[in-house]
C-alpha cells in the first residue's frame, strides 16, 4: 500500500481518476484510490464493518473504499461493497480548482423510466398511500436510460461532474459486476474526524432559473415554503435522533438555503462529539442510511411503498459513497446526482420526497431539474 504526498490538487486527482478507481471530490479536498489489495461485500453493512480490522491487518491497507446500496435491509439482493486500494493519493487546497471540460458524443436513445405520465400517477399513489398507511413522507424516483453507439467515457464524465460542481462532492466507484457509479452529490451523509461528527442532510428542493431575478425569487419561495420545510424536518429529526445515542453533544444548525447548480435546497448542519471512539464512520454511516432524504419515513414502511411504486431497483441510487480508514475516520456522501454506467449505456436516476402537500407536477419538473446534473456533464439539455 502507498499512500503518495507528492504535491497535487484536487483538480489534479479528479483529473489522474480512470476507469476502475474510487474517487471522491471536490475543488479543495480529494481523495483517489486504485488497485485492489482486499475487497469485502456483503449485504449487511453491520458485518462489513466487523469485517474491517481483519482486512486492515491482512491487506495492510489502511483505509476502505466503497458503496452501499439504498436498500441496505434484511432480504435485499444488491451488496455493500468495499475496496481495500493499494494506493491512495490525498489533495487539499486553499483555491478552488476545476479540472477541464470534455466534450462527449450525444446518445442514441434516451428512455424516461417510467414514462413521465407514469410518475405523475406514481406520485398520486403515493400521496394517498401516505394517508392510508400513516406514512409522514415517502421519496419517489425516476430514471433515464441513455444508449450510446460506443463505450461511455467514464473517466470523462466524471472529470466534467467535477468540472460543473465544484462546490459537491464528485464521486466515483468501482461496482459490483463491473459498472461504475458516478455522481455529483450536495448531501454529505457522514464525516467523523477524531471525536467530531458532521451530517449535513438535505431535503427540500425548487428547481433554479437562468434569470437570475426568477432565480432568487424560486430561492425565496423554497425558504417560505412550509411544505418543504415539514419535507425537511422529518429529515432532521432522524439524522438527530440517531445520532444522539452516540454523541455527547450535538448541535443542530439550519435549515439553511443552498444550491447546486441545478437546484435550490434546504440544508442542515448537525455536528456531534462522540461519546466511544469505537464507533467507526462506517458505523454511523450505516445506521443513519437510509434517511428520510432518500426513503421515507417511517423507513420500512417508505421502503415498501417505494418497492411498489417505482418500477425498477435503486441499486445503489441513494446509496451511500465513501470511505473508512483504519482509525475509524472517513467520509460517506448520499449517493444521489447520479448514473450507473455500463459500458454502452448508463441509466440516471432522480428522486424527490413526496408529503401530503406534494404536487404530481411539481415533483415531476424537480426530478427533470434534478437529471441536470448529469446531463450537464453529458453536454446534453433534455
Ligand atoms: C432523492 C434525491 O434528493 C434528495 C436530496 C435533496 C432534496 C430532496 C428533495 O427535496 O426531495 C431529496 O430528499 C435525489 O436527488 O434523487
Amino acid at each position: 500500500m502507498t499512500t503518495s504526498t507528492a504535491p497535487a490538487t484536487p483538480a489534479d486527482l479528479a483529473a489522474r481518476y480512470e476507469r476502475g478507481d474510487f474517487l471522491l471530490a471536490t475543488a479543495r479536498h480529494a481523495l483517489l484510490a486504485s488497485g485492489v489489495a482486499a475487497t469485502a461485500t456483503d449485504t449487511d453493512p453491520a458485518r462489513l464493518s466487523r469485517a474491517l480490522p481483519g482486512l486492515f491487518t491482512g491487506s495492510g491497507a489502511p483505509i476502505a473504499v466503497g458503496v452501499l446500496p439504498f436498500d441496505t435491509s434484511e432480504g435485499t439482493s444488491t451488496p455493500g461493497h468495499l475496496v481495500l486500494p493499494r494506493t491512495v493519493r490525498r489533495a487539499s487546497s486553499d483555491r478552488a480548482a476545476v479540472p477541464p471540460r470534455t466534450a462527449l458524443v450525444r446518445p442514441v436513445q434516451v428512455t424516461p423510466v417510467p414514462e413521465p405520465e407514469a410518475h405523475l400517477a406514481a406520485v398520486r399513489a403515493a400521496v394517498s398511500a401516505l394517508s392510508d398507511r400513516d406514512l409522514r413522507k415517502v421519496v419517489l424516483a425516476r430514471a433515464l436510460d441513455l444508449d450510446f453507439a460506443e463505450a461511455v467515457p467514464v473517466a470523462d464524465v466524471v472529470r466534467n461532474l467535477a468540472n460543473g460542481n465544484p462546490r459537491h462532492t464528485t464521486y466515483a466507484a468501482r461496482l459490483p459486476g463491473g459498472r461504475t457509479l458516478v455522481g455529483a452529490t450536495p448531501e454529505l451523509l457522514l464525516s467523523r474526524t477524531g471525536g467530531s461528527v458532521l451530517s449535513r442532510p438535505h431535503a427540500g428542493s425548487m428547481p433554479r432559473s437562468a434569470d437570475p431575478a426568477i432565480d432568487k425569487a424560486k430561492g425565496e419561495a423554497l425558504l417560505a415554503s412550509e411544505k418543504d420545510h415539514l419535507e425537511h424536518a422529518v429529515v432532521v429529526e432522524s439524522v438527530v435522533e440517531i445520532l444522539r445515542p452516540f454523541c455527547r453533544v450535538l448541535d443542530v444548525r439550519g435549515p439553511e438555503l443552498v444550491s447546486t447548480p441545478a437546484i435550490w435546497h434546504l440544508s442542515t448542519t448537525v455536528t456531534g462529539e462522540l461519546v466511544d471512539q469505537d464507533v467507526t464512520a462506517l458505523d454511523l454511516a450505516a445506521a443513519l442510511h437510509p434517511t428520510p432524504a432518500v426513503c421515507g419515513t417511517p423507513t420500512a414502511a417508505a421502503r415498501s411503498l417505494v418497492r411498489e411504486l417505482e418500477p425498477f431497483d435503486r441499486a445503489y441510487y441513494a446509496g451511500a459513497v465513501g470511505w473508512v480508514d483504519a482509525a475509524g475516520d472517513g467520509e460517506w456522501a448520499v449517493g444521489i446526482r447520479c448514473a450507473e454506467i455500463a459500458d454502452t449505456s448508463m441509466r440516471l436516476y432522480a428522486g424527490g420526497g413526496i408529503v401530503p402537500a406534494s404536487d404530481p407536477r411539481t415533483e415531476l419538473d424537480e426530478t427533470s431539474a434534478k437529471f441536470r446534473t448529469l446531463l450537464a456533464a453529458m453536454g446534453l439539455e433534455i
